[in-house]
């Protein structure tokens, strides 16, 4: 998909530049849909048609109010090919999280989530947030991974995990938001707040809209 129709200043409001800019990252094989899904967040919509890789990396400012906070993401979604990693390596060292996607219809994609994180492990921060998302969900009759595969996937490294869709919407605005709730929380903690757990978070918040999951 086209990064220039992406690289501006989405939801900027009056103080908008007094925030703390939180650098996310959106990474995965190439058409597993990051971009689709970015555009989803941002705007609401999906945009069908044939498929047209992304070149390079571009990013879109997106405000969000968690807990009656704003909280300013700076999202970046960078190419899944392989001949743009070294561009995209550059990026993960100052990111604060990262969106981890595979397709539920390429079992390869799936395949490369080891790898991803190794990358993922190998050039970003120690601390950096890592969610790993199922995408795609909303094409039930071709899903080759199980809902099942990406859960043990995730535990087996300790991350969150839910299925999404950039065409329905289903768990799109709960992925980002459960990361500025996170990076939030990371930035502004008080003293006399309690621990917030990003996993036990998505899990609570996938349990309450169970009714449209997919499987
Ligand atoms: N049905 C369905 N199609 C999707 C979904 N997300 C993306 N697609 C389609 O999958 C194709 C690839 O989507 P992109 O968003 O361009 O994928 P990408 O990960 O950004 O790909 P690269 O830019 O090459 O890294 C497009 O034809 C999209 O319309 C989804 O949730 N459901």
């Amino acid at each position: 998909m086209d990064l220039q129709r992406l690289s501006y200043q989405g939801g900027a409001g009056p103080d908008f530049n007094e925030q703390v800019l939180h650098k996310t990252i959106l990474v995965g094989d190439s058409g597993v849909g990051k971009t689709s899904l970015l555009v989803q967040f941002d705007q609401g919509k999906f945009i069908p048609g044939s498929f047209s890789a992304t070149v390079g990396i571009g990013f879109t400012n997106k405000v969000v109010t968690v807990d009656g906070v704003r909280v300013k993401l700076q999202i970046w979604d960078t190419a899944g090919q392989e001949r743009f990693r070294s561009v995209t390596h550059a990026y993960y060292r100052d990111a604060q999280a990262l969106l981890l996607l595979y397709d539920i219809t390429n079992k390869s994609s799936f395949d490369n989530i080891r790898a991803w994180l190794t990358e993922i492990h190998e050039y970003a921060q120690r601390d950096v947030v890592i969610m790993l998302l199922g995408n795609k969900a909303d094409v039930n009759n071709e899903r080759v991974i199980r809902s099942e595969d990406g859960e043990t996937l995730a535990r087996e490294y300790g991350v969150p995990f839910m299925e999404t869709s950039a065409k329905t919407g289903m768990n799109v605005e709960l992925a980002f938001l459960a990361i500025a709730k996170e990076l939030k929380y990371r930035a502004r903690r008080q003293a006399d707040e309690p621990s917030f757990q990003l996993r036990d978070y998505v899990e609570s918040q996938k349990k309450r809209s169970s009714c449209c999951s997919f499987m």
